[in-house]
This record gives C-alpha cells, structure tokens and sequence, in this order.
C-alpha cells in the first residue's frame, strides 16, 4: 500500500467570523468549524460577525455611513429595540392588537370584561411619565393590586420594585426628579400589573428562559430552541405585603438571586425545560402541559408578528432572543420581557452545555454547515435544525399552499374554499 507523502489538505476557508463578546460559547463554536477561520474586525475582514448591540448600532449608524457587504451577516437587526426594550415592546403589541380589532380580525376578540381572549399575554401595563393619568385611573379602580416598576431599558433586576400605595410612586417619582412630578422625570420606566399567583415548585417563584431565533421578519422566519430553563428565587414565595421589598422573594434574575444566602452554585438555581416539562405532565397531565406550552408559542409568534413592519428585515441580520416568561398557577404563561443579548455567561456545566449546543444549533440555521455566507442567495427551510423546531416559517407556508392551490386546481376543486385547520406554527 502506498503512503500519500503530502499533508492533510485544510479545507478552504468558507467563513472568516467575528466577535467582540469574547465568551467561550461562541469562539469554541466558530473555531471548531471545518472552514471557519477568525476574520479581522479593523480591516472589516470578515462574514460572520456576532455583535454587542452597541456595536450593531454603531454599524448601523448614519454617521458610520457603513454598508455591509453580500457576504457579511451581523447578529442583530438594527431596531431590534422594538422588540427589546420593555415600553417599545408594550407599545408595539398594544398597537398591533388595536390594528387587529380596527380590522375586525376575530383573534383581537374581546371577552364580557373587555379582556382579549387570543392575545391576552401582557401583563397589564403602562409606560411612565407618558401614561402616568391612566395608571393612577387604573390603580384607583384596584386599590388591592400589587405593581412592578421597572427601567425601561435595564437588565439584570437593576431598578425594579414592587409598589401597592400610589403614594409610592410619588415618593419614588419625587425622589427621582427633585421637586419635579413623575411626568417630568426623565428616565423612562414601565410599571406592570405583578402576577400575585406565579406557579410555584417546591414552594418557589421561577420564571423561563427560552431562546429563539428570527432569520427574517417579512416574510417571518423563527425559530424556537427545545432547550432553556426555569430560574428559581432562593427564597420561598410569599404575597404578604411584608415581604414586598424583598427582592429574593420577587426577582427571578440570577444577577439577584446569587446574592442570597440559599444560592445554590452547583444548579445556579436553573431546571431545564426538560425537567419543568415532565414535572408539568407528572402534575397536571400532558394534555395541559402541552397546552401551557403552545400557549407559549403563540405568545412568542404574536411578539412576532407584532413586530413586522415595524423591525425591518435586512437580510444580513439574524437574531437569538432571551424570551422571559412566567406561568401563573393556573398554567398561563405571561410575557415579561425579551432580552437582545440573552447572557452567555455560563454559571454551571449545564449551563455551558446548552447554551454551546444553541449556539450550535443557531450557527447551522444561519449558515449551513460547508457554506458560505451569501446574502443573494435564497435558502430554502433549513436542513439542520438540532435542536430548534420551526415557530413559524411564512415564506414556506405561503409555498405549501400555492402548491396545494395548484394540486386543488389540478383536481378540478377550483373555486371550492378549503378549510385547513391553522396551528401555531
Ligand atoms: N409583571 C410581573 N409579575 C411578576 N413578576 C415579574 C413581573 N415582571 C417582572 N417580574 C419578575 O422580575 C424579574 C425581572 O424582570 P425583567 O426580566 O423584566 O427585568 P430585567 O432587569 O430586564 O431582567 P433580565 O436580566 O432578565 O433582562 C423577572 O425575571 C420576574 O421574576
């Protein structure tokens, strides 16, 4: 048998990547990429570029003037805020539900309160200064309501309280601007109506961490990952007034919870979906269990969609949102927030395990394994999906039923509607 007596040929470079987020998650991915090679941020030598959110505004600015090239991809869409920032978000799907009922669309179908029935997954909630009247209108009419004020555009628990007395507000509101009243203060905050009744385990407040992917928003194409977690406060849960300062209590955010004296380093106070799944399924069942979940889903989807037109589709962009939600005891999920930079920082060894795999998985989605980056070129659904399965995919959706329209036409059913039962996807 001869021996070859050249070297191991490396394989042609297809993809030079990018970061200035140096977590281990995303270079130990790109760098054991057959093809991948790290590219050069100052000599804008690269296709693959995961961003800070400062960065992408930066590229995107008028003043940089900057055009990104037919081979270069950035992880985020310029007015992600829109989705991202808590008052945008709000604003956008209240928006998006009143279009719906101008419309006369049944899904912003209303009930005898005057509450939707579909798209009923926002906390009630308003934007303060701008819609300080209306809260205290609000609250005036549920004196007994317990509310959380939050900074609008702030993370990690920073700035949020509970409040029950509209005294506090003003308090706070005075405080915060001097002499000034709360519709002069500057900074903006949202204030929400608190879910008294989170669905506890062991005795704990939790909320999940679910990770999805949008390639595109018109047509919309996302993706949610079948991995994700529950973040669990160390403290067990209580609605007493007494304990409505304590944060250990209240806050879901590890950045809060590692503080307390119970944090626990080894499960960093996480449970897999996995596990929330089968603890669901154990206690009330698969059938709402599963229930729970696609009401989930179509909470994300109508997130979504609240934003077409309103985030706008470059085709060098893609996003990995952090979708907060939590479900109350009578197993409805609430949207609480989306975060734009879901932290990579990995506090155990699952956590470095899954949050590698969806980054995996995230990377085959928006480049398929042995190719390039080429803007132009207009994939198809993806080959790979690992762990993520479809939430929507509007450009197929509208392929499948040209095709069954065609397949309908050729069997002489022209003209004849079909109903087709809709799912969330
Ligand atoms: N309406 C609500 N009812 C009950 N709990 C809430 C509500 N809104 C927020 N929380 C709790 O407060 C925590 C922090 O809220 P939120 O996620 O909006 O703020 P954040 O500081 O941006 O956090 P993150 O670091 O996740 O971005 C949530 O994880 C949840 O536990």
């Amino acid at each position: 048998m001869s021996i070859p007596n050249t070297a191991p040929t490396k394989p042609a470079t297809l993809v030079r990547w990018a970061t200035d987020v140096e977590k281990s998650v995303i270079t130990a991915n790109c760098e054991k990429r057959p093809g991948w090679v790290r590219g050069n941020i100052e000599n804008d030598d690269w296709n693959f570029y995961w961003t800070s959110v400062f960065t992408t505004r930066s590229i995107f600015s008028l003043e940089t003037g900057y055009r990104l090239a037919d081979d270069q991809i950035i992880s985020h869409f310029p007015n992600h805020y829109e989705l991202t920032r808590k008052d945008h978000m709000v604003r956008n799907c209240k928006r998006y539900r009143k279009d719906l009922e101008r419309e006369g669309n049944p899904l912003a179908d209303k009930d005898e309160f005057g509450r939707y029935v579909y798209l009923d997954f926002l906390p009630q909630t308003y934007i303060l200064p701008a819609d300080y009247n209306i809260f205290v209108e609000e609250f005036r009419r549920n004196p007994s309501s317990t509310w959380i004020v939050k900074p609008a555009g702030k993370a990690q628990g920073i700035g949020i309280f509970l409040v029950n007395k509209i005294s506090q507000i003003k308090k706070w509101s005075k405080d915060k601007a001097g002499s000034q009243q709360i519709p002069h203060t500057k900074d903006v905050y949202i204030i929400s109506k608190y879910i008294p009744d989170p669905l506890l385990i062991g005795g704990k407040k939790f909320d999940l961490r679910m990770y999805v992917l949008v390639t595109s928003y018109t047509p919309l194409k996302a993706y949610v990952h079948t991995q994700g977690f529950c973040r669990f406060c160390t403290v067990k849960y209580t609605a007493s007034l007494n304990e409505l300062d304590n944060l250990f209590v209240h806050l879901t955010n590890v950045a809060i919870q590692k503080h307390g004296e119970e944090y626990n380093e080894t499960h960093g106070g996480k449970w897999s979906i996995k596990n929330l799944r089968l603890f669901l399924e154990g206690t009330y069942g698969k059938r709402a269990s599963d229930k729970c979940f696609d009401e989930i889903f179509w909470l994300i989807h109508h997130s979504l969609k609240a934003m077409q037109g309103v985030i706008s589709t470059d085709r060098h962009c893609f996003e990995l949102y952090g979708y907060d939600v939590i479900i109350d005891e009578a197993l409805k999920p609430w949207l609480i927030e989306v975060n734009a930079s879901p932290s990579l920082v990995t506090t155990t060894a699952n956590d470095r395990m899954m949050k590698y795999d969806i980054l995996n998985d995230m990377i085959n989605i928006v480049i398929p394994p042995g190719e390039g980056v080429d803007t132009r070129v207009k994939r198809g659904p993806p080959k790979v999906l690992g762990g993520f399965e479809v939430l929507c995919d509007e450009e197929q959706r509208l392929l499948e039923a040209k095709q069954f329209e065609r397949r309908d036409s050729r069997a002489g059913n022209k003209g004849k509607s079909v109903k087709r039962l809709s799912t969330w996807k």
